[in-house]
């Protein structure tokens, strides 16, 4: 860890980390080889890079979601070094630890507005995270903390008795951003929270973060190609290709000074002024 001694550890730490998913039990190749940087309490770190870099492998891990069963499930195994969400080290996490922080991480999955379960209404979904931790946990305050989420993501209150299937696309992607915020993390992973979706739910996903942050010890880290976002959160950026970062530190040195042919063709394909704009498609 690069933390200096006798300070407290950065809320994200990723050191060295080497990853591989599991197909029936045998490991393919690396989806991350060698990654490491910290995101210190207050800093938003944004990964961009070409489709099967690793973002998402990345993502997942550093939420703890290190399987899922059933369609589109996977076996991720961290194969070196390791990473550390609130000093929890993620390599050889017990049950117990996962707990611990996953009630501390909020993790927005790429499909997660997809993941809702369409027999629960939005204030069921949004309560059933508390209920899970704490089944006795009392039934008033939960209504009120997911009042307060929901309220948090620019939703009305006459989405609570809805489904998800009675909500639109960006409906149901604030839906998850509140549901991901309920348990009050210090820690935001969000894996393209604004792909795709009205341009509103962008405002949101910013306004939400700079909520969060007023925790001293809040850290995000985001996977999304929307500099606009990034640049409006003051974000780190950290370039991702093949499992490796080919680029790491502020928006405009890292695309002005690109270390590795793939940033300057990212730079080319987000248009980056200064530099030449020759648009090629990125991936
Ligand atoms: N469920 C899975 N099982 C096996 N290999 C996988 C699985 N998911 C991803 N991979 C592999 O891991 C590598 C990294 O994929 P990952 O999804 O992390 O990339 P990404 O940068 O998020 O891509 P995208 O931008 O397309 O979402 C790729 O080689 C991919 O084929």
């Amino acid at each position: 860890m690069k933390t200096q001694p006798g300070s407290a550890p950065a809320p994200i730490v990723v050191n060295d980390l080497s990853a591989q998913y599991r197909t029936k039990g045998h490991p393919g190749g690396y989806a991350l080889r060698g990654v490491s940087f910290e995101v210190k309490a207050g800093e938003v770190l944004g990964i961009l890079g070409e489709s099967g870099g690793g973002k998402s492998t990345l993502a997942r891990i550093l939420a703890g979601e290190l399987a899922r069963k059933g369609a589109g499930g996977y076996d991720i195994r961290i194969s070196g070094g390791d990473a550390y969400v609130n000093g929890v080290a993620l390599r050889t996490i017990s049950q117990g630890k996962r707990n611990r922080l996953t009630f501390h991480t909020a993790y927005l999955a790429q499909d997660a507005n997809d993941r809702l379960e369409r027999t629960e209404t939005v204030a069921e979904l949004l309560q059933q995270p508390i209920f899970a931790r704490d089944k006795r946990f009392d039934a008033e305050a939960a209504q009120t903390r997911a009042l307060t989420v929901l309220d948090a993501v620019g939703l009305p209150l006459a989405v609570m008795e809805k489904y998800p299937y009675e909500l639109s696309d960006g409906q149901r992607q604030r839906v998850a951003l509140a549901r991901s915020l309920v348990l009050g993390p210090n820690v935001l992973i969000a894996d393209e929270p604004t792909a795709g979706i009205d341009v509103t739910v962008r405002d949101t996903v910013v306004r939400v973060i700079e909520k969060l942050r007023e925790d001293p010890q809040f850290a995000a880290l985001v996977v999304t190609h929307d500099l606009s976002v990034l640049r409006q959160l003051g974000a780190q950026v950290a370039i991702m290709h093949d499992g490796v970062i080919v680029g790491y530190g502020d928006i405009d040195s890292v695309f002005r000074e690109p270390d590795h042919p793939y940033v300057a063709k990212l730079a080319r394909a987000l248009g980056l002024p200064g530099l030449d704009s020759n648009q090629e498609p990125i991936g």
